[in-house]
């Protein structure tokens, strides 16, 4: 296995073949990668703090790569050392206009984080994302930002990378209200406060991921959530800190359902090491146990930046009841899980729902529409519309030949499937994986017999 983990890990694209691996034994994981959230909070706050932070257990894929190319064309001096990055702070206002054009890859989140903290700098930068970025609204960034006083176009379609931005200093102070249930829409204002004079205050339709909040508390920012309003004072330098990133929930996520789906009464306990546990990112979990699942957490303690960890522990259960899951609240702490979500709705008892997911759409693809696609390759059939999924129980998967569309959360939840059965799945376009998991397929391989395809 380790060679066609290498071996997926120096190309750019490429396809598998996933079958399960017989064996009835124990699985056990001492560590799942870093969160990609609190990664690429923790690079950027380091990035325009004073001094120099280490960011530990960071999450290496694509997206914190292009998170890190980028602050080092503005000037940021970030060396790994392992899994942990030291950033060396430029200040708040500090960082260099680049050379050239920013291209910021895959990563919404990085791009609306670097969008705030650029709209604080005075020079003008333009900035593109990859193909399937270039398609995903930056709106309800870009306009706030404008009021706030930077001057930002678009070069290609309205709402859209690329962009031009020039910033000013100081920036207007922010009085407004959420667009969309998103923490990225969140963490982006909560990031151009820190460039405001005064006081900005921030209305959240509901409570989505707070790790912002928790790591600008940490490095001393002076903010306060009352009631969905986080009001957040500007600043004119914070010292840089080390971060400590727990092991990402939307990672461990998908081991769970490998291990929840595998059709083997002698399987033993599941075991995860070091999961993340903010209370803000528990929906699978919630879920799963309303499926009659039994999911224990030991050990939970605070890491010292303020994020929560555990160890996950499951027992093995053979039959699983449908669940609802609703409400943007609800919806927000498993948006990323919800393509597993619905393949494991497939196998329950019962009928499922999830609703009010309407934000799938602008993911990496329609995740809405990608997901139905990929689960009715493998024959599940999932009825949608643009807020809705209605997934029927007690249905029987049979090997398929799928795309991912580029969607590295749609080729690892068809990989999950794929794991529990005997025939063998090929999944097409899995080079997206390294996005956001890049020792996915060693981690599987727990589960499953996996191969490169040329
Ligand atoms: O804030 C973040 O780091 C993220 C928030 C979520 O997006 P939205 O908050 O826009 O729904 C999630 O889908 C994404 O993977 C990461
Ligand atoms: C949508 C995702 O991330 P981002 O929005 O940062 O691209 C994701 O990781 O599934």
């Amino acid at each position: 296995m380790e060679s066609v983990q290498s071996k997926a890990s120096q190309s750019v694209t490429f396809d598998i073949s996933v079958r399960s691996k017989p064996g009835g034994q124990s699985f056990l994981f001492d560590s799942v990668p870093g969160d990609k959230s609190v990664s690429q909070r923790g690079i950027i706050l380091n990035a325009i703090g004073e001094g120099r932070g280490v960011v530990h257990n960071v999450l290496r894929s694509r997206d914190i790569e292009s998170c890190v190319a980028i602050l080092g064309q503005l000037g940021v001096e970030c060396i790994w050392d392992g899994d942990d990055l030291a950033v060396s702070g430029r200040g708040l206002r500090g960082l260099k206009p680049p050379e050239f054009e920013l291209d910021i890859g895959n990563t919404a989140t990085s791009a609306r984080l670097l969008l705030s903290v650029l709209a604080g700098h005075p020079f003008r930068v333009e900035l593109a994302g990859n193909r399937l970025l270039s398609t995903r609204p930056m709106e309800w960034v870009v306009d706030p930002l404008i009021r706030m006083g930077a001057r930002i176009d678009y070069l290609g379609n309205p709402g859209r990378l690329p962009l031009t931005i020039e910033g000013r200093a100081p920036l207007l102070p922010l009085d407004v209200e959420a667009t969309v249930a998103s923490a990225q829409e969140k963490s982006a204002m909560l990031f151009a406060a820190l460039y405001a004079e005064g006081t900005s205050h921030y209305r959240q339709l509901c409570q989505s991921r707070d790790h912002t909040e928790r790591l600008l508390r940490y490095f001393g920012i002076a903010i306060k959530t009352e009631e969905n309003v986080t009001s957040i004072q500007g600043t004119s330098s914070f010292a840089c800190l080390d971060v400590w990133v727990p092991g990402d929930i939307s990672s461990a996520a998908f081991m769970l359902a490998a291990y929840v789906i595998r059709n083997d009464e002698q399987r033993g306990e599941l075991a995860i090491r070091n999961v993340g546990v903010n209370p803000t990112r528990l929906g699978f979990f919630r879920a799963l146990r309303a499926m009659g699942l039994e999911l224990e957490l030991s050990g939970e303690h605070d890491l010292p930046s303020g994020e929560p960890q555990a160890d996950l522990h499951c027992s093995p259960r053979s039959s699983l009841k449908s669940v609802l899951v609703e409400g943007d609240e609800e919806v927000q702490s498993l948006i990323d899980e919800i393509p597993l979500l619905a393949a494991i709705c497939a196998l329950a008892e019962g009928t499922s729902v999830i609703r009010n997911c309407r934000e799938l759409k602008d993911k990496d693809t329609n995740r809405i529409e990608t997901t139905a696609r990929m689960l009715a390759a493998f024959g599940i059939q999932v009825d949608y519309n643009e807020d809705e999924m209605v997934i029927h129980g007690e249905q029987r998967p049979s090997a398929a030949v799928v795309d991912s569309c580029g969607d590295h959360r749609i080729a690892m939840t068809a990989a999950v499937l794929a794991s529990s059965l005997d025939e063998p799945s090929i999944i097409k376009n899995c080079g997206c994986i390294a996005v956001s998991y890049p020792n996915f397929l060693a981690d599987l391989a727990q589960f499953a017999e996996i191969e490169l395809l040329d």
